[in-house]
């Protein structure tokens, strides 16, 4: 034991030597000794030492006769000491000489040190006599001998007077050596030396086992043993559900067995695994066939796919009830789109109820004998065709709005083809029928042209005439949109996790993003987990329309959320989930496959691209918007694409009509995967950009008849594609270096541009153009490049052309695959 601790690092010297049988201290040791004395000695012989030396050695000498004594003894023989050191001090260095301020009494201070007092000596001698009465008494076993015979010889053989050092060596010095032991330190005093090995100072309560050896014993003889713990054996599952790729430590806890259990098993039927192992499908089969139960694979479960809640199948038909229609406005500008909403919004929204509309939040509710409609604030046809786009089918009528007095207008036209291509059943309200010249015979005949036939006329659209600024026949509108909706059986399950779309949505400053959402199944409560398009939260304040806070919202109802941790898009569809977790993780894994599809965008359909995409998806019609700069060019065109039929498929002409292309047609074409084209026409620069940004093809012509061959040919897969050439760079033949093997090169320097290895080039001699052919070779020295920049001297071949000369002069082109402009 004293041998570890001599070695454990620790500088505190031994206390008591308890390895006698040492007869020599170790090498290490012995050097360390010597060293030692041989510096003290030196300084011993060198250091002028005049009278105070003598007493420091006399304090030693009284310190040496202390070390036995307690601390007590060791602190008072000191305190004694050092008041004759200060007396004797004269000559000494001035570290010494500023000690000595910490102990000198202040003024009107007794000095109690001057003060003869031997009552302490007294006491001291008299406890050291009976120590050493109690020694002898106890006559110490012989072993201990000559460890304390050896320590005063140890202690010897250091130099006394080394200094400080040596002293605190030693364990002795002005405090006795008790700083040394420990023993003077207060922080020693209070606590236990931590000796566990945990490094915790201070001590515990639960440190020290309570009670004495033997009671603690008898305790533990007498404390109720612990029953074994005998594993239950549980039943095997019917079916074992299991997933490719299991290890046996996972279908160990399916099944309800030893993982060795398994391993054992499988090794019987031929499978030798280890736990961690992952096992295919025979094994786990296999496995399951053994125990003689059913395996079924799990299916994996994607939960970025938030579309298959909006499955018609996960519907509760036992708990459907009926639900308020979701209506769109649509129609040309000016024709009174805004002025009935205004309307609605004023009169039969705040009809017997209290505060009435407080604030816009894109989306609202009327109410008509009892039975609520729910009307979408769409700002254009752009928007309702974008918000389907992105897969929210939320509206269940249009309301066409066409003025009385204007007739049908390319707008109109435009809400009829968005309406369809939805699929949406359209009510008509002829407006402005207050108004002189108004003519809605006009209008009803008009729209014939368009598959809208009054029920008059033998039809099933339903037209209503009224006067939006008057409210003449509103109410009537409102029946008709009711009529139509129980024509709908328009039903949602309101017990399901609410599902939905987004109507609108902006980040405001203080409440982050706000999103008006319209519920279309389920019903949703304040702290639903939520997924919304790419983005997910929890929703934390809902308000309706007219800024009240609400705590749940049933289907069919538009309703401002917010709590979200990104603004999501209009159209954008949401789901509630089963906890914060689940929604984080499909919310940030959609968003994920945002981002890559943004990456990997350019799988829309295009001419180009036509054919693949017709066997890809068994298209069995083409879809295309068509705009023309007069109504002759739309209709020659459209009836001419409309004849074109290849292998079965034909022309679906989505939308026709005159004028520049618009983000409305660029909409229309995401929406519906249609191709655009333009005859004598040019798109706005917004729907430029909205095209380039959602990869929609656009093509213009001028010739009808091309028009009619490039569709043709892109549905036969046979459309030529487009280049136009590019001049690349300008280079002029300096010399010639002719080789047996290889024929001419001709040796050159770039002087525009740059010349690349699958160049075409065209040899120019005194400004006629001799040759234009194919690049053979292109090099650097004896290294073949695969292109020379400008500056540089270089050598070339060209295919089939060998009549090269110096000072010829040579353009460097590529043809370069164009979309037709
Ligand atoms: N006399 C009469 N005027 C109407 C009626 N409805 C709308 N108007 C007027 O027609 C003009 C255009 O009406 P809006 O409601 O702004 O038309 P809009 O379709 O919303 O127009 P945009 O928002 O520009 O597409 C306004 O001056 C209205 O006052 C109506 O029934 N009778």
């Amino acid at each position: 034991m004293a041998e570890e601790k001599k070695f454990s690092g620790s500088n505190r010297p031994t206390r008591k030597q308890a390895v006698p049988e040492r007869k020599e201290l170790p090498a290490s040791q012995r050097r360390h000794a010597a060293k030692l004395s041989d510096e003290a000695k030196p300084q011993n012989a060198n250091r002028p030492r005049p009278k105070t030396q003598e007493g420091g050695q006399q304090n030693r000498r009284n310190n040496n006769n202390n070390r036995p004594g307690n601390g007590q003894q060791g602190q008072g023989g000191n305190r004694r000491n050092n008041n004759n050191n200060r007396s004797n001090n004269a000559g000494r260095p001035m570290i010494r000489e500023k000690k000595s301020w910490s102990t000198k009494p202040r003024e009107g201070q007794i000095n109690y040190s001057a003060q003869k007092d031997d009552s302490l000596k007294e006491y001291v001698s008299e406890n050291k006599k009976a120590q050493e009465a109690k020694q002898q008494a106890k006559k110490k076993p012989a072993a201990k001998k000559p460890a304390e015979a050896k320590k005063p010889a140890a202690a010897a053989a250091k130099p006394a007077a080394s200094g400080a050092k040596a002293e605190a060596n030693s364990g002795q010095g002005r405090f006795g050596g008790s700083l040394a032991s420990g023993n003077n330190s207060a922080r020693n005093n209070t606590r236990k030396r931590n000796t566990n090995g945990t490094g915790q100072q201070t001590p515990r309560r639960n440190d020290k086992p309570h009670g004495s050896k033997k009671a603690r014993r008898i305790a533990a003889k007498q404390a109720p043993k612990k029953p074994v713990t005998v594993r239950k054996e549980q039943p095997l599952p019917e079916v074992l559900e299991y997933k490719v790729g299991m290890n046996v430590q996972d279908l160990a806890k399916l099944l309800h067995r030893d993982a060795t259990e398994i391993i054992k098993k499988l090794f019987l039927l031929g499978v030798v695994t280890n736990q961690n192992q992952s096992l295919d499908e025979d094994t786990i089969e296999v496995l399951a066939a053994d125990y003689g139960i059913e395996a079924k694979q799990k299916e994996e479960e994607d939960v970025a796919d938030i579309d298959r809640f909006f499955d018609d199948e996960t519907i509760n038909e036992e708990a459907l009830e009926p639900r308020a229609p979701v209506v769109t406005i649509m129609g040309h500008v000016d024709h009174g789109k805004t002025t009935l909403l205004d309307y609605l919004r004023k009169t039969n929204v705040t009809a017997g109820e209290a505060g009435g509309i407080t604030q816009h939040i894109g989306a609202y509710q009327a109410r008509l004998n009892d039975k609520l409609i729910t009307f979408l604030d769409t700002p254009g046809h752009a928007a309702f065709t974008e918000m389907r786009a992105r897969g929210a089918n939320v509206t269940d009528i249009t309301v066409l709005v066409v003025a009385a007095d204007d007739g049908v207008q390319p707008q109109t036209i435009e809400a009829i083809n968005h309406a369809k291509a939805a699929g949406t059943p359209v009510i008509v309200a002829v407006n402005k029928i207050d108004k002189e010249g108004a003519n809605p015979e006009q209008v009803m005949n008009e729209l014939m042209a368009y598959d809208l036939v009054p029920e008059e006329y033998g039809g099933d659209t339903i037209f209503v005439q009224i006067s939006a600024k008057f409210g003449q026949n509103v109410d009537q509108l409102l029946e008709m949109i009711l009529l139509e909706a129980d024509v709908l059986e328009l039903k949602a399950d309101p017990t399901q996790p609410a599902r939905g779309s987004v109507i609108e949505a902006r980040l405001d400053k203080g409440r982050g993003p706000v999103s008006t959402v319209l519920i279309q199944q389920g019903t949703l409560h304040v702290g639903d987990p939520i997924v919304v398009g790419n983005t997910y939260g929890r929703v934390r304040t809902m308000t309706n329309e007219k800024g009240q806070d609400i705590d749940a919202a049933k289907p069919a109802t538009p309703v401002q959320i917010t709590g979200l941790n990104e603004v999501p898009l209009a159209g954008d569809r949401f789901i509630v989930m089963a906890d914060e977790k689940t929604a984080r993780a499909a919310g940030e894994e959609r968003a994920k496959r945002a981002r890559e599809e943004v990456r990997n965008a350019g799988s829309v359909v295009t001419l180009d691209t036509l054919f693949n995409t017709m066997a890809e998806k068994a298209m069995k019609t083409v879809p295309v918007i068509v705009k023309a700069d007069v109504q002759g060019s739309v209709e020659a065109l459209t009836g001419s694409l409309k004849k074109i039929e290849v292998d079965g498929v034909r022309v679906d002409v989505v939308h026709s009509a005159v004028g520049a292309i618009n983000e409305s047609d660029v909409s229309l074409a995401e929406a519906s995967g249609a191709i655009i084209l333009g005859f004598n026409v040019r798109p706005t620069p917004f729907a430029k950009s909205q095209a380039n940004n959602d990869k929609i093809d656009m093509r213009f012509y001028s010739v009808i008849y091309d028009a009619i061959d490039d569709v043709t040919a892109a549905m036969k897969g046979q459309l030529e594609p487009v280049y136009e050439e590019k001049v690349i760079g300008q280079i002029v033949v300096k010399e010639l270096f002719k080789f047996s093997k290889v024929g001419t090169i001709a040796g050159a320097s770039v002087e525009e541009g740059k010349i690349t290895k699958d160049s075409k080039v065209r040899i120019i001699r005194n400004g006629t153009v001799i040759y234009d052919g194919q690049l053979a070779s292109l090099q650097r020295g004896k290294d073949a490049v695969n292109e020379v920049k400008f500056g540089y001297e270089f050598g070339f071949t060209v295919n089939k052309f060998n009549d090269i000369q110096p000072g010829d002069a040579v353009e460097a082109y590529i043809m370069e695959e164009v979309k037709p402009k």
